[in-house]
């Protein structure tokens, strides 16, 4: 052994020895530069050191340290200066005059830095290989140096094609010798590493990645009922440690909580922020300055915990670091012995927990699985395999009962050690096999997850291919960041689309004559319209529906209408709804589009709901007709009807088109003038067809007067400010099923009789709806539109008008009897979505009403009348 270099260790470094005599092999083989050099040791073993000290050693010459993030390189420099090296850098990054300065000094005949650290990239550059050409000449050259080598093969394929040109500095310069090291590289992957830099007459150095202090264990989120966050904050004490703040800030204690997404990040550090724990969240999408303070905030011991994507890895080297935990698994165990080999690095105990999530595992595989279907090349297949085979290796480790050091050092290809006391399989056992039980059962019963855009946007911390390094936006040669994002994302995108399409399309269904029929009581305009052929009426029907109920929400919060107060409002209102899903129809180019357009539209309108805001399109629309008025006074405006119908002697605008609001629909008998006014009540919180649907009875409606109490003179378009009574009115009027015609209810209906002109289609109506058609619609449209509603089959009329003369007590409870009857046998059609809520409604009213007038209540007639009436959807 040299004793330069132990001078030198003792003197720069201020070590009295080497770590272990792999470390001291490694340093001497690389200072003599006889032969190349091949490192493989465990995380924080120490391998800096073995190409800084013979660096600190030499009498003159550079060392050309090549590494992949600018971050790690940054930590480097810092790190190799507070040793008294002259440390320098030449990247993208710095300024012209910066780089200015290094070249300078570079191209001098007796340079002063010692080590420079460059990426792949620069390497490759003609600039930089000019500097190295005078150096050279000037044997000054001393050494190449590869850290992270793993990341040659990593990388090197994909997106950084630089890797694998190192080679070429290898031929170009045939007499400097190279060093290459790495944590992670199987036994297979030294002899890529080594093929690819064309290193020679290598001396290899391997010692085993079990890391003894590091303490393994599985939690799985699914099954911590809901306190996944008390129980990482529980984790966190416990690793900390009893009187943790008693040290000094920047001596204590401090973890790691690794993040799949960017979103988890915050989530993670606002949780434990909120359960006392000081935390900050990194990830590469913050600024600048932020990710800074974050970062430093926990250098200094201001925060004990970070949330970081794995952006914030392998250049992070603090030596006390007491815990790492996974929020997320790995995408390989390659990756997941980086990240975790944070910990510990100062020797003492530390640990590692992984809190697994089956939601984390479906969105990588899913992602990982739609990567491999794009691959069009031999080449990005393989890979596609390759990252598929990582993550189940993954999925293997963390769905299993056995030792999770033995899983990690067969990954690599190193014997397997005596590891007893540090992880939970080998400690116990039992507490594995009974959390693992918890799992699987959650497992089986959950089946589906519903992905999220976020899912898309941050596979692997929004890095995309980042892999063990985590690229989450580090700066390592800005031309192959952006290529790399912008294709994977364009890529991803696309490949998202069509798979989501033929899933959701499946084989004949996007051509199905079915899938343009017109929908009873069709809510949609042009349906015969084929603009995304995927999407059925059917679903757009459901939308448009939706959508009815939804804006009119709105409105009627807006404008202090009572919920059931319709007609001419509600009219307007569901024709706004079936324009706007018309738009979305017909510019929208796919399935996943539309749907997602509809979703923001819904999202949109609630949150103008919440707001009491009266949503944009109905405002436009409110502005157009203001705007028709002015140009044409004498046009009635629909406002102007409204208005009118307020004032008039029959307010009560009652209509059954309107009744697809989902607290009440009307029961209405469609032929002349026979409006009941009885309502079906929908079951409360039918809102998925998972529910039950079942009616109550109670009182029937009151109707209040009109709530506006304008000036009779005025016709101009109504105030759309909230009334006083929003409240209130807000609250739907509990209607019922089976209308009581109890005496006290007299009043009621008369007032129903009273009203019943304006059930009808009126001349104020007509003008009305004339009105709000003629900035569109097609006659075929308009024609197919009404076709459903128009007329009722005779039965129902026939058994509407005997409905109407039973006694009502009798009735109430038949009905009820029946319905109950109707209800059950009814609901699997509708569970299985066979038939629409409104359908079921619908159906369940008629069948029982049939039954109460044929006095025939036994099962198997109402089967068949059911039957009958799906068959015909007579009674919609
Ligand atoms: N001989 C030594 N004596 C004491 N401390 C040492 C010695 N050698 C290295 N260290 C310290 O060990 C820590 C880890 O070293 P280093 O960052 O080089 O690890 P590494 O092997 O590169 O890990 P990783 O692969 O995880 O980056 C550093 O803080 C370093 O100062």
């Amino acid at each position: 052994m040299s004793e330069k270099l132990r001078d030198v260790l003792k003197k720069s470094f201020g070590y009295e020895n080497f770590r272990c005599d792999e470390q001291r092999k490694a340093a001497q083989e690389i200072y003599d530069g006889k032969r190349d050099v091949f490192v493989s040791m465990p995380t924080g073993a120490g391998k800096s050191l073995c190409f800084q000290l013979p660096c600190a050693a030499d009498s003159a010459g550079v060392t050309v340290v090549v590494t992949p993030l600018l971050a790690l390189m940054e930590n480097q420099i810092i790190h190799a200066r507070s040793f008294k090296i002259v440390t320098e850098t030449i990247n993208s990054t710095m300024s012209a005059v910066d780089k200015r300065r290094v070249r300078g000094d570079l191209m001098s005949m007796s340079p002063k830095t010692q080590l420079l650290y460059v990426t792949p990239e620069q390497i490759a550059t003609e600039g930089f290989l000019e500097i190295a050409r005078a150096l050279d000449r000037l044997k000054l050259l001393k050494r190449f140096v590869v850290d992270e080598a793993h990341c040659v093969l990593e990388w090197g394929h994909d997106f950084r094609p630089d890797y694998m040109k190192l080679g070429r500095a290898r031929t170009e310069f045939p007499q400097v010798p190279w060093a290459a090291l790495t944590a992670t590289a199987s036994k297979k992957d030294e002899e890529g590493i080594i093929d690819a830099l064309k290193l020679r007459n290598v001396f290899k150095i391997r010692t085993s990645s079990f890391r003894k202090n590091l303490f393994y264990d599985v939690y799985y989120r699914e099954t911590l009922h809901g306190e996944e966050f008390a129980h990482l904050a529980g984790f966190i004490s416990d690793a900390l440690g009893k009187g943790w703040e008693d040290e000094k800030p920047e001596k204590r204690g401090c973890g790691i909580v690794y993040c799949r997404t960017r979103q988890d990040c915050h989530d993670v550090a606002s949780e434990l922020q909120k359960l006392g724990v000081t935390s900050g969240a990194y990830h590469a999408g913050l600024r600048p300055a932020e990710r800074t303070e974050v970062q430093e905030g926990w250098m200094k011991g201001k925060y004990s915990t970070i949330a970081a994507t794995i952006s914030f890895g392998m250049g992070i080297d603090k030596a006390t670091v007491r815990f790492v935990a996974h929020w997320s698994p790995s995408k390989s165990l390659k990756s997941f012995y980086q990240e975790s080999g944070r910990a510990g690095r100062d020797g003492k105990p530390a640990r590692c927990r992984v809190y697994y999530s089956l939601k984390d595992k479906r969105s990588i595989s899913f992602l990982i699985q739609m990567e491999a279907n794009k691959s069009k090349s031999e080449r990005k297949k393989k890979h596609s395999e390759i990252a598929m085979k990582e993550f189940d290796s993954v999925v293997s480790m963390f769905e299993a009962n056995s030792c999770r050091h033995k899983v990690l050092c067969s990954e690599f290809g190193d014997k397997i050690p005596e590891c007893k006391t540090q992880c939970d399989s080998c400690t116990n056992p039992k507490d594995v096999d009974k959390r693992l039980g918890l799992f699987r059962a959650q497992q089986l019963s959950t089946t589906s997850y519903k992905f999220s855009q976020e899912d898309y946007d941050d596979l692997y911390g929004g890095g995309r291919k980042g892999g063990a390094g985590g690229v989450d936006g580090e700066e390592y040669g800005k031309s192959v960041r952006d290529k790399m994002e912008k294709e994977a994302k364009k890529e991803l995108e696309k490949t998202i689309q069509q798979q989501f399409q033929l899933r959701k399309s499946g084989p004949g269904r996007a051509s199905d004559p079915k899938s343009r029929e017109i929908p009873i009581d069709c809510a949609i305009h042009e349906p015969k319209c084929n603009a995304i052929p995927e999407v059925s009426n059917q679903t757009r029907q459901a939308y448009a529906l939706k959508l009815r109920k939804e804006l009119w929400e709105n409105y009627s919060t807006h404008s202090g209408r009572c919920l059931n107060a319709v007609s001419m409002e509600r009219k307007f209102v569901n024709e706004v709804a079936s324009e706007l899903e018309l738009e979305t129809f017909k510019t929208k180019k796919n399935n996943i589009m539309y749907k997602r357009e509809m979703v923001k539209l819904h999202k949109n309108l609630k949150s103008a709901t919440q707001a009491g805001e009266l949503f944009e399109e109905l405002e436009k629309r409110r502005a157009a007709d203001v705007r028709m008025k002015k140009e044409n006074p004498s046009k009635k405006s629909i406002f102007d009807h409204i208005q009118d119908m307020k004032h008039s002697k029959n307010p009560i605008v009652i209509d059954s088109a309107s009744s697809d609001d989902d607290d009440q629909v009307l029961i209405i008998d469609n032929d002349d003038n026979q409006s009941q006014g009885k309502f079906l009540s929908p079951a409360p919180g039918l809102d998925s067809p998972k529910d039950h649907p079942h009616q109550n009875e109670s009182p029937p409606p009151t109707r209040s007067p009109p709530r506006d109490s304008d000036d009779e003179k005025t016709i101009s378009i109504p105030e759309w400010k909230p009334s006083p009574t929003l409240q209130e009115s807000k609250k739907p009027k509990v209607k019922y099923f089976f209308e009581s015609t109890k005496p006290e209810n007299e009043g009621t209906k008369k007032e129903v009789e009273e009203s019943k002109p304006t059930t009808r289609l009126g001349s104020g109506f007509v003008t009305g709806l004339q009105l709000m058609k003629q900035k569109e619609r097609d006659d075929e449209v308009s024609n197919e539109r009404k076709l459903p509603t128009k007329r009722p089959p005779p039965e129902q009329a026939t058994v509407s008008a005997k409905r109407k003369h039973l006694p009502a007590e009798a009735d109430k409870k038949k009905l009820q009897k029946a319905a109950e009857i109707v209800n059950r046998l009814l609901y699997p059609e509708y569970k299985s979505n066979r038939i629409s809520k409104e359908e079921f409604k619908s159906i369940c009213r008629d069948v029982s009403h049939r039954m109460v007038s044929k006095g025939n209540f036994d099962e198997k007639t109402v089967k068949a009348e059911i039957r009958k009436s799906l068959l015909n959807r007579e009674c919609i």
